[in-house]
């Protein structure tokens, strides 16, 4: 693992009865960066999360992260552990915000683990004592803080379910940033946005890489966001990593641009440069 690296995966293989889903893949993420993993439907990129984050117990192989904080073998750690104390945070392919809770409400829920402990397992809140109040006045400024950050400190007390689609996903990324994450790992983040709602996606993003130096592991099919604001990016193909490089590197990768969609090269070449 290299000094600069926060994530190094090793070797990863996990196998569901037959399928091997995911095949001996190695790669680093580097501390400060944004890493891309693409590859068409079925690669097996959504797995590669599941095996960091903890949903899945890898088959074979080894998860490395480090940061200020320490260092872990993920592989060896529940998902609740790998959130609260490797500080990796994730969010899903599908919306998984509380819809009837307001936008702000949903920030705060991230932080119930720091609220809980502040109010000693309630007694503490419940009196009402000055620790418990400085931790709950702190979790509501960065909750606010992060509304601002993306946008809605306005639409702070209106229901999650009501924003606007873009509005949702974006609030999904600022509420994991909520749990001050080292490592934060986004499933296809721009799925289903418009072109502006992509452009704001991009500028948060790279706001939150240069801002707060947050690692970002990215899993996006829209290339339109993989090309603009990837640091690095690794193809998977059946499982297998088929190339990585720089954005630049994977555009022109001919391996890349005939195996990423099977098609042939020019609507390959369309589909990578985000016309479609
Ligand atoms: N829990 C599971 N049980 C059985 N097979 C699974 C499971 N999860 C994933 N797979 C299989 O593993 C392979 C990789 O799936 P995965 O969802 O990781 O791909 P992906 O690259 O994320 O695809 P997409 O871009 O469509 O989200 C697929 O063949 C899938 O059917």
């Amino acid at each position: 693992m290299n000094i600069n690296d926060i994530l190094s995966v090793e070797n990863l293989t996990m196998r569901f009865g037959g399928i091997v889903a995911v095949n001996n893949l190695s790669f680093t993420a580097e501390r400060g960066k944004i890493t891309a993993l693409i590859g068409p439907n079925g690669a097996g990129k959504t797995t590669v999360f599941n095996c960091i984050t903890g949903f899945y117990k890898p088959t074979s192989g080894t998860i490395k992260l480090r940061h200020s904080d320490g260092e872990w073998r993920l592989e060896r750690l529940n998902d609740f552990r790998i959130s609260k104390i490797a500080k990796v945070a994730r969010t899903f392919q599908n919306i998984r915000l509380f819809p009837g809770m307001t936008a702000l409400e949903n920030l705060m829920v991230a932080q119930h683990n720091t609220l809980m402990r502040a109010s000693g397992f309630t007694l503490l809140g419940l009196f009402g004592v000055p620790s418990y109040r400085a931790a709950e006045k702190a979790a509501i400024d960065l909750a606010r803080y992060w509304l601002d950050q993306i946008g809605l400190l306005e639409r702070a007390d209106d229901a999650a379910g009501n924003l606007p689609y873009g509005d949702q996903r974006r609030l999904e990324i600022a509420r994991a940033m909520c749990t001050e994450p080292a490592l934060l790992c986004l499933d296809e983040p721009a799925a289903g946005l418009n072109a502006r709602e992509s452009a704001a996606l991009n500028e948060l993003l790279l706001k939150i890489r240069a801002e707060h130096g947050t690692s970002i592991l990215l899993i996006e099919h829209d290339m339109s966001v993989v090309m603009q604001i990837s640091d690095h990016i690794n193809v998977l193909d059946y499982g297998v990593k088929i190339a990585d490089g720089t954005p630049q590197q994977i555009r022109d990768n001919p391996k890349v641009i005939a195996a990423y969609l099977g098609a042939d090269e020019e609507e390959a070449i369309a589909v990578m440069e985000g016309e479609t």
